[in-house]
This record gives C-alpha cells, structure tokens and sequence, in this order.
C-alpha cells in the first residue's frame, strides 16, 4: 500500500510505517502526477483536495491532520466513495493557549491588574470557542457567545448566544468560525467594511479561524482610519502570499501557527492514524502519548511572595508567547512577493517546538484557593 503525505505531518514513520510505503510531498506542491498509484492520501491545511488532485487516481482513503476541512471537496470524496477524516479538535487547546497569552497581553499593555475585567465576544463556539469559554469563564471573564447555528439547533435548551451585532460589542472579540461560502451561516467576509466599522479603539479583534473571515482590505482600510480597534492576526487571506501592509498594521501577527504545539500536531497524525486503521480492518496500537518527549522546562515555582495575575501570566508566557512569531513575521515580510510567500512557509515548516500548559508542573508556595484555580483553568498541572 502506498501512503503519499505532507512532509510537514509530525511522526508519519512512527505512526504509519506498519501500514504502508510512505512518499513524502511538499504539501503546497502536491500534483496529480505525486498521488495518481497512491492508495492513502494525508495531507495537512494547504494541499486543496479535490477532482483536481485526485481525478484518475488510486487513492481510496483521504486524511487531514487538521481541524479545518475548507480545503477538501468533502461532497466530491463522498460521492466518489473515497473515505475522509479529519481531526476535529486535535489542536483546539493549543489554539486556545494562543488566545490565552494574547489576552494577557492585552490586558498589560492596557494596564489592566486583572485581565477579567473585560468581555470576551466569541464566535464560533464548536470544539476551540467552547473550550476557551470554559476556561475564560473559569477565569472570571464576561464571555458571550455567537453562534447562530448552534443557536438554531439547540434551541431553549442549548445555552443563551448573542447575535454577531452584540458580540462585536464585547470589549474583546475572538473568531473561531470555520471558513464556509455557503449556507444559512456563512463565514466568507463575515466581517466586511459595514462590521469593521462598528469597532473602536478600545477593542481588540482576534482572529484564529481562518483569513478569509475577515475582509482583509476593509481591514486594512478600518486600521488606517480614526478610533481603529487593536487587532492581533493568526490567520490571513491568501496564505502563503499575505499582505505585508497589513501584517505592518496590526498590533500583533503570527504566521498561522496558533494550533502548533507539539501535542497538538501529534495529536492530529494520531488521530488520522486511528481513523486510517478504522477503515482498513487494522488494530489501533499506537498512541501520542508514547510519543511526546520529555519537555525541556518541566517545573515552575512561585513563592508566597507572588501576585496571582504576574504569576498567571509569567507561566503562560513561559509556555507561549506570541510576541517572538511575531517579531519573526515581520522579519520575514522584506523582500519580493515569492521571497515573503516562501519565508512564511518556512516560519510554519520550521516551527520550533512548543509545549502546551499541560506539560509544566507548578508549584504555588503558600497560595490560596483563588490563585490555585486560576493556574488549573489555565490548564497547569498543580504541584501538590
Ligand atoms: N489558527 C490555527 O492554527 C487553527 C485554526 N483553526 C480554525 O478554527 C476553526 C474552528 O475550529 P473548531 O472550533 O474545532 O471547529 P468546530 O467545527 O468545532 O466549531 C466551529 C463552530 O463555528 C460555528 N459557526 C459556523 N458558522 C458560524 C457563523 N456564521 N457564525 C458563528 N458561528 C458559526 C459552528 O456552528 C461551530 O459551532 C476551524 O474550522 C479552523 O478553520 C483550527 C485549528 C487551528
Ligand atoms: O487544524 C487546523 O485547522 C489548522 O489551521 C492547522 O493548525 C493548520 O496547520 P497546517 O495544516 O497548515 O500545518
């Protein structure tokens, strides 16, 4: 059986090598001519599926190691009876990790004590924008929720969302929709010259989706206007070509890595793994977990001396922060239009490694109840 797959995608001999031949492919690069004798096809965010790729070919079962299926024909696979899966929620921690530090920030440079005393509008409240509204809940932040088709769905029952209007009312606003063009909900530009224009200088807007949610002109032109709101990008519009006016504009910019820690990117290939074996009949025998080496800071001591939102945000910092992708992306938007597509490529492909919060042991000397909580919402692992 031959497995063609992104170079990119983390542990492909360690999980598949029992199953098949494995060719790897430069996933933006990835051609009819790589995957025509190929039986399994795994791919990560930026190889387009579809007839295109796949017309004439062997392959049989597709897998992405990613939450976001906006790049497969879902409905042409279907039909084609070729089997798919995704890895919803694989990386939705390490997004919400993110969102965490940027809001940390944020409430520094704002001269905020306590971060929670602002709100926090999400929208898109599937596996990443419920995990992060449990946590800043936990956290003793205001959140609403926006989330018309859950709200739909569920209903009296389900729990109380706002419409995009009021959420974009929040001191901060958080996107976490996935990028669709169709339906009752789309997500394509939902964020047009009209909303941008409802924000103020007192907002910050985050977006850790995907690019195309956002009108990234409008945006441009939102930022170059009187009372523009703080905005801090993860994704963009026409990735790996981004525009670098824009990168220039925003407060903070990454290069599409907020789902990029190792747990997360393990967890994705052990996910199409299980799937992959599923589908073939085979015994799931391996494991992420066996997987993850020993992180390279493991404990964390505060002393009874610590204040709880320096401490807070000192370990979060500790684990990550966004401040060093984006000094690297800016970095990297000199030079021509193929020079800044391929170094943002290149600022994915070579990605350092981080760990999630998870994997810090932290030790609070002498503190209370209040601080404790705080470091477990977060998502630290207490030393008793
Ligand atoms: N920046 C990064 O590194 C990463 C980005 N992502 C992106 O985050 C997206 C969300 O991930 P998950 O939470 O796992 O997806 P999910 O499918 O679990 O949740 C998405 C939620 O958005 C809601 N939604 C759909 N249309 C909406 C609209 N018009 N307005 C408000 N809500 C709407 C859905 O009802 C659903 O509850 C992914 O589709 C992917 O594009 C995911 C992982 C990493
Ligand atoms: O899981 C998703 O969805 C993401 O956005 C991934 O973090 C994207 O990673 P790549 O597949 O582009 O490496």
């Amino acid at each position: 059986m031959l497995i063609v797959a992104d170079e990119n995608i983390p542990l492909l001999e360690s999980f598949f090598t029992d199953i098949g031949e494995i060719r790897r492919v430069a996933g933006r690069h990835m051609t009819a001519d790589d995957v025509r004798d190929a039986d399994v096809l795994l791919v990560r965010s930026v190889t387009p599926v579809g007839p295109e790729l796949l017309e004439g070919s062997r392959v049989r079962f597709v897998g992405t190691a990613t939450i976001g299926t906006d790049h497969v024909d879902v409905g042409w696979l279907k039909e084609q009876g070729i089997g798919f899966s995704a890895a919803p929620g694989c990386n939705a921690n390490s997004v919400v990790e993110y969102v965490l530090s940027v809001l940390s920030l944020h409430a520094e440079r704002c001269g905020l004590a306590d971060g929670n005393e602002l709100s926090v509008g999400i929208v898109g409240v599937g596996n990443v924008g419920g995990c992060l509204a449990g946590r800043l809940q936990r956290l003793g932040f205001k959140v609403r929720l926006c989330d018309p088709p859950r709200a739909e769905a569920e209903g009296p029952e389900g729990p109380e969302f706002t419409s995009l209007e009021e959420a974009l009312k929040c001191d901060v606003i958080s996107l976490h929709t996935p990028l669709t063009r169709e339906g009752s909900h789309p997500t394509y530009h939902m964020l047009d010259e009209s909303r941008l224009s409802l924000l103020g200088s007192n907002q910050l807007l985050i977006n850790s989706g995907r690019g195309e949610v956002i009108d990234n002109q409008a945006l441009k032109a939102r930022l170059s206007q009187a009372n523009a709101p703080s905005v801090a990008l993860d994704v963009w519009e026409n990735e790996p070509g981004i525009d670098p006016e824009l990168v220039g504009s925003v407060w903070l910019a990454t290069p599409h890595i907020a789902g990029y820690s190792l747990e997360g990117k393990v967890r994705g290939t052990e996910m199409i793994y299980q799937a992959l074996s599923h589908y073939l009949g085979l015994p799931v025998r391996k494991k992420a977990g066996q997987y993850l080496p020993e992180p390279p800071l493991s404990k964390l001591t505060f002393t009874a001396t610590a204040d709880e939102q320096k401490a807070l945000r000192t370990a979060l910092r500790v684990c990550y922060d966004p401040r060093t992708d984006d000094v690297k992306l800016r970095l990297a938007m000199r030079g021509s239009a193929d020079e800044r597509a391929e170094a943002f490529d290149a600022l994915r492909r070579d990605y350092p490694v981080r760990r999630e919060c998870s994997s810090l042991k932290v030790q609070l000397k002498g503190a209370g109840r209040s601080m404790q909580d705080s470091f477990k919402a977060v998502g630290f692992k207490l030393k008793i």
